[in-house]
């Protein structure tokens, strides 16, 4: 399987450019994920990989060749589709073996690789229905059949989940996952559902208006995301962002109501005095009498846990809490931070620099006590 280089890559239409200046490496067999809102170019870029769109600077490159100026057919690209583009006219046996009878193999060939596919992705009982007869999911895998009877050198997927429901999408999910595990093909796949894009990818690729954000593996990019950008973008909910003045010399910071947080002053590096913007994620508050205080706003039930909304200098924040806290509107949401669980962001959004090698935290994982059985008598 190849690596996908790009290297500077620009789009513009007309006057307007959309992608300013990509450059990415997709390692050989790697999942990528290209992870953004609408409009901020991901379709255009992977669109630019498969040869549907032109390029208006900078370079392609499949393994050691240079796919600039080759037609979509000669790069070795399958793509999924959002709509799934199936002919409906046809069974799924023909939809799947479609372009192999375009390529010329006789029909007995075409029957045992169409099987074999079908079989793969579950589709064995479906192959003489037509399209109209299939529900979504069955309708999206024979779009993936269709690419993989190929065998592609690289997958291409463009939102194709979007039109599925939720509980179809994480089945999908997950067959997706298992079926690159299988075939390990270089893979590439636009979505603007974080939560597809942090269980998918072995790297995310955050994207703003034409720009790459930040690239990093899903527990990096959650744990120590480059900007404020990516800190609200990550995560469900996003990390709470809060305005803030800092005093390196004490290691505090001082938002906007005269509330103070304590940092970890060892970590940080080049905390220069005055307006910065301090993070942390709901999860790592604790509720804690007599601490931090915002004004509560609403709860969330999640079922495993609440989100508490609230209110601190006039921003909102969103803390995790387990069990019914009894608050009404307007009463007092205390609370703790770690200082190690702050994380702190210049004016500009840039995360700070950290002093040496900061490991993404490890979660404690407490084996479960060996069962015992009482003795069958
Ligand atoms: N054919 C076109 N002509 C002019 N502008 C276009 C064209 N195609 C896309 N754009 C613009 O390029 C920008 C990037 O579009 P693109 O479809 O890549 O975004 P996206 O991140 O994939 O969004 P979505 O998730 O909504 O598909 C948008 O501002 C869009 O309006």
């Amino acid at each position: 399987m190849p690596k996908v280089t790009l290297t500077n890559l620009r789009k513009s239409y007309g006057r307007n450019e959309v992608v300013h200046g990509v450059s990415l490496t997709i390692e050989h067999g790697e999942f990528i994920v290209l992870l953004g809102p609408s409009g901020c170019g991901k379709s255009t870029l992977l669109r630019m990989v498969a040869g549907l769109e032109g390029i208006t600077a900078g370079e392609i490159a499949i393994g050691p060749t240079v796919v600039n100026k080759l037609e979509p057919r000669e790069r070795g690209c399958a793509m999924v589709f959002q709509n799934y583009a199936l002919y409906p006219h046809m069974t799924v046996r023909q939809n799947i073996g479609y372009s192999l009878k375009v390529a010329g193999m006789s029909r007995a060939e075409r029957t045992v690789k169409v099987e074999e596919v079908a079989g793969t992705l579950g589709l064995s009982d479906f192959l003489d229905r037509k399209p109209s007869q299939l529900s979504g999911g069955q309708r999206q895998r024979v779009a993936m059949g269709r690419a993989m009877i190929r065998e592609p050198k690289i997958f291409l997927y463009d939102e194709p989940l979007s039109n599925l429901d939720a509980q179809l999408r994480v089945a999908m999910r997950v067959e997706i996952r298992k079926l690159h595990q299988r075939l390990g093909t270089t893979t590439l796949f636009v979505t603007h559902d974080q939560v597809e894009a942090m269980t998918l990818a072995d790297r995310i690729v955050i994207m703003n208006k034409g720009n790459i954000e930040q690239v990093g593996k899903p527990a990096e990019v959650y744990h120590r995301p480059a900007t404020t950008y990516v800190a609200r973008f990550i995560g469900n909910p996003g990390m709470n962002l809060l305005p803030a003045v800092a005093d390196p010399g004490t290691g505090i910071v001082r938002l906007a109501d005269g509330q103070v947080l304590a940092y970890d002053k060892s970590r940080w590096r080049d905390i220069a005095p005055g307006e910065i913007t301090v993070g942390f994620r709901a999860e790592v508050a604790r509720l804690a009498p007599g601490g931090f205080s915002a004004r509560y706003d609403f709860a969330e039930e999640l079922g495993s846990a609440q989100l508490l909304h609230g209110t601190v200098a006039g921003k909102s924040v969103t803390v995790q809490s387990v069990g019914n806290t009894g608050l009404r509107p307007g009463d007092p949401l205390p609370f703790a931070i770690a200082p190690h669980e702050l994380h702190l962001f210049a004016a500009s959004g840039q995360r700070f620099a950290e002093q040496g090698r900061v490991e993404t935290p490890a979660r404690s994982f407490t084996p479960a006590p060996a069962p015992t059985y009482l003795p069958v008598a």
